[in-house]
């Protein structure tokens, strides 16, 4: 018997383990290890993933349920990628099922449908017959496929009862059927017969069937098939009198399918490899060697903005291409521009496939489908595609390396880096992180001199291509502004740039650091704040709607015109938003063209692009916004960048605070002057002596880093430390304090039991978290600091499992985030 080890679709921790079914004889030849099956399991059909044919079962065979249904041809995960979402259960403490379904397109995420048919031995009254004939009539005419339950319960909206008393007296039987939420597209199409055969067919056509005639001739000077929709149109006729010639045996009309390919209208200009500056080809060479000799190295590609990285990558993927292996590049989201992907498939044409959130969900099965079929050998995307269904991967690249947004947020909570290197290791690739501002995490790692599989080798371009400066920049401290009585949004230098720019005709790209610079409302007299009465946050403040929302519920209300504790009217919008900013600009500067870009302009399918397009075109002197004007963007008239409230994230309760705020000055820095025009960059800050601020000036990378990671190994931050946060919420506060406490103290123990120094391992909290309500419930984390070779997340992992009644019980949620990257 063959036998079937499956993790069932129910994310809690008591069904995270394998099942075994057995597998009846008509499935055998389709379940393989990632196959996606329906099973039976507690009274339900659940979907499932098989992750072993195991020899023998764990339980007695004749016990076994047997597997009901396999859901795809072809299962949607490899042996690979069943082996690498186990490794994320135990990397990021998640239930199994979520790894793998991180792993499906959200089309495969299945939903199970129920189906009714009539018992072979249903004997029915006449008065039933009477109340309920249509239905019946309706349940025998699909006996043979079985009718769908929702369906007929819209159709039949009176006979529910009936439906039910029947289902439970075993006149009717349910089963249950896993369905995809999506399937392939489809396309009905004409295939027109041979054009002896129309001849023929035509002379047969009677007189006053003239339209019938008229397809006809159209076919005969277009032979190739064409799809039904588009003939009616082309023939001026309707789809039932081509349905007519089908029955004269003169064509064929059959679904084909169809990919839905979101650059179906765009050309992509064709590119060669640019022939390579020295320096680039030294970068090139030992990751080279390293897809030839299919050695699964990590390299750290350290390179300043516009030093040419894209185009080291563009030539390793060429690489792996020619030896018949297959190349993922993440990129940042909000780096996924049109531009950005056009410099891959200038280059491998159809051979990429795209995936992004911003496609529909249709696009992105049929890009998934693309690579699983070996349609397509280069995947570009964001965090996700590193789960891209190859089969023999050659090189992973990760743009950007730094970014944040490659940490998923949610379970699981999973780190594209990480999970790209793990990957490269089972499949033998080489990993390329790229960035021209590192995290300290993998460029201490690099140069530890520490040897492994893990640590990269690290690789420096500290030029820019062709000789190209970068641009000079200027720190403006704001306070100093202020004391000479410019109160103004603007320096008078950037003022001064800037009005420069526009007599030229040249472009500027202004920065709003706005991460924890929220638009909240504060009343002047008494110093009250409108704050979520579900989530101890301020609301934010919207102009266009005039509300206040909750950036975390989504609560929202309409803004107060008095202050509701006091009722002065002396009430004001605090902090500096984008529209303030293109308010301002337009008052500053009569006639100026400004494009906005934040999450009120980018929320449209299409609009981040349309944006971008239209700046690229000059219709636009500014391109003013948030972190999303920083990444990646290669404007040739952009020579001048400024930035305002630099330091504004910097007062965030995050250890990080300060590297990404030089990680963010440096990427925007890098838009400007990155072709023939120089460029120049203007920061004003509150702040300038911080050395985040202070080293964008020289681009000292190197000496940034060195002060911070000098900060880190006082405090036993990562890159020497590592974290793992807990968090749990409940309504009540007592109850939280109680789990919260249990578990710092079973820790503790445990660590005590194995020896452990508390510079070895150590507990913090429980404390309130930084948001301390959210949604109603109380929060309060603990957070797990310990040194990095300890295997801390399986502690962390037993001690939960250990009190896992006593929390159950209480109702107390727990989520556990192994390395945060988000403090808040
Ligand atoms: N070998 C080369 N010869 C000529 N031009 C080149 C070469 N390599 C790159 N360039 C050009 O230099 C510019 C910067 O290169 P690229 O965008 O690849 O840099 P990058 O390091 O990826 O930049 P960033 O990190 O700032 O996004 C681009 O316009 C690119 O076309
Ligand atoms: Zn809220
Ligand atoms: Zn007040």
């Amino acid at each position: 018997m063959t036998i079937a080890r499956v993790i069932v679709d129910v994310p809690s921790r008591e069904t995270d383990r394998p099942f075994d079914y057995s597998v009846p004889d008509s499935l055998r030849d389709w379940v393989e290890v990632g196959s996606r099956v329906a099973v039976p399991f507690a009274g339900r059909t659940l979907q499932g993933i098989v992750v072993a044919l195991p020899g023998d079962a764990e339980v007695e065979l004749s016990r076994l349920k047997a597997v009901s249904d396999v859901l795809d041809a072809v299962p949607p995960l490899s042996e690979e990628l069943v082996k690498l979402g186990e490794w994320m259960s135990r990397r990021w403490l998640c239930p199994l099922t979520v790894a793998f379904q991180a792993m499906l397109p959200a089309a495969l995420k299945g939903r199970t449908e129920k189906y009714v048919s009539v018992a072979d031995d249903a004997v029915f009254s006449d008065e039933e017959l009477a109340e309920a004939g249509a239905l019946l009539h309706a349940l025998r005419k699909d006996s043979a496929t079985q009718a769908k339950l929702s369906a007929l319960l819209t159709k039949f909206q009176g006979s529910g009862a009936h439906l039910k008393r029947w289902l439970k007296q075993g006149r009717l039987i349910e089963r249950q059927k896993v369905e995809n939420r999506l399937s392939v597209k489809t396309v009905l199409t004409v295939f027109p017969r041979d054009a002896d055969t129309l001849g023929a067919g035509k002379a047969d056509i009677p007189a006053r069937a003239r339209k019938q005639r008229e397809v006809i001739e159209w076919l005969e000077e277009h032979p190739e098939p064409i799809a039904l929709q588009e003939l009616a149109e082309a023939a001026g006729t309707t789809a039932s009198t081509i349905r007519s010639l089908e029955e004269r045996g003169l064509l064929e009309i059959r679904g084909v399918t169809e990919d839905r390919d979101p650059y179906a209208d765009r050309d992509f200009p064709v590119s060669s490899p640019l022939p390579l500056t020295p320096a680039q080809a030294t970068a090139l060479e030992p990751i080279a060697s390293a897809i030839d000799a299919k050695d699964r190295k990590v390299f750290l590609l350290h390179g300043v903005t516009g030093s040419g990285k894209t185009e080291i990558y563009l030539q390793a993927i060429q690489q792996a291409l020619s030896l018949g292996r297959e190349a993922i590049v993440l990129v940042p989201e909000i780096a996924l521009t049109p531009q950005m992907v056009e410099r891959f498939k200038s280059r491998f044409g159809a051979r990429v496939a795209v995936l992004h959130s911003r496609l529909s969900q249709g696009e992105r099965f049929d890009e998934w489908r693309k690579i699983r079929e070996g349609r397509a050998q280069v995947a570009v995307g964001a965090r996700s595609a590193v789960f891209a269904p190859f089969s023999n991967i050659g090189l992973i690249v990760i743009d950007e390396e730094h970014e944040t947004s490659y940490k998923q947020e949610e379970s699981p909570k999973y780190h594209a880096r990480d999970v790209a290197i793990e990957r490269a290791r089972l499949s033998g690739a080489a990993v390329v992180l790229g960035s021209a501002t590192p995290s300290l995490e993998t460029y201490e790692a690099a140069l530890s001199g520490r040897a492994g599989p893990d640590i990269p080798h690290y690789i420096s371009l500290p030029e820019r291509v062709a000789d190209r400066p970068l641009p000079g920049v200027t720190i403006v401290d704001m306070r100093e502004e202020l004391k000479l009585g410019n109160r103004a949004m603007f320096s008078r230098e950037l003022a001064d740039a800037l009005r420069d720019r526009l007599a030229k005709g040249e472009q500027t790209v202004l920065l709003l650091n706005r991460r924890g610079y929220a638009t909240f409302v504060m009343c002047r007299s008494c110093g009250h704040t409108v704050q979520c009465p579900h989530c101890d946050i301020s609301l934010t403040h919207h102009k266009g709607s005039g509300n206040m929302r909750c950036h975390y519920c989504g609560y929202a209300e309409t803004e107060p015109k008095t202050c509701p504790a006091c009722q002065s009217p002396h009430i004001r919008f605090f902090g500096t938003g984008t529209q303030k900013v293109e308010e301002s600009l337009a008052h500053t500067f009569p006639g100026i063209r400004v494009i906005r870009m934040d999450v009120d302009t980018t929320s449209e399918k299409g609009s981040h692009e349309k944006w971008l397009t239209e700046f690229r075109e000059r219709r636009a002197d500014v391109l003013l916004g948030t972190q999303m004007v920083a990444k990646g963007l290669d404007f040739p008239y952009v020579t001048l960048v400024g930035v305002l409230a630099a330091d504004a994230a910097l007062r965030l309760p995050d250890f990080r605070a300060a590297e990404r705020t030089f990680q963010l000055l440096t990427q925007v820095a890098g838009r400007a002057g990155r072709h023939e025009l120089p460029g120049e960059v203007i920061i004003q800050t509150y702040d300038p002596e911080h050395s985040s601020v202070a080293s964008v000036q020289g681009h000292d990378y190197a000496k940034f880093t060195e002060q911070e990671l000098f900060i880190r190994s006082q405090l036993g931050y990562p890159p020497y430390g590592r974290l793992i946060a807990l968090t749990f919420s409940h309504e009540s506060v007592p109850m939280l304090l109680s789990v919260g406490q249990r578990f710092a103290s079973g820790l503790k123990a445990k660590a005590a039991e194995l020896g452990l120094a508390s510079t070895e391992l150590d507990v913090l909290g429980p404390v309130p978290s930084p948001i301390p309500r959210l949604k109603d419930r109380y929060r309060f984390q603990c957070m797990v600091k310990y040194r990095g070779e300890l295997a801390a997340s399986a502690l962390v992992a037993g001690v939960l499992q250990g009190m896992g009644e006593a929390v159950k019980k209480s109702g107390v949620l727990t989520s556990v985030d192994v390395d945060p990257q988000m403090m808040l």
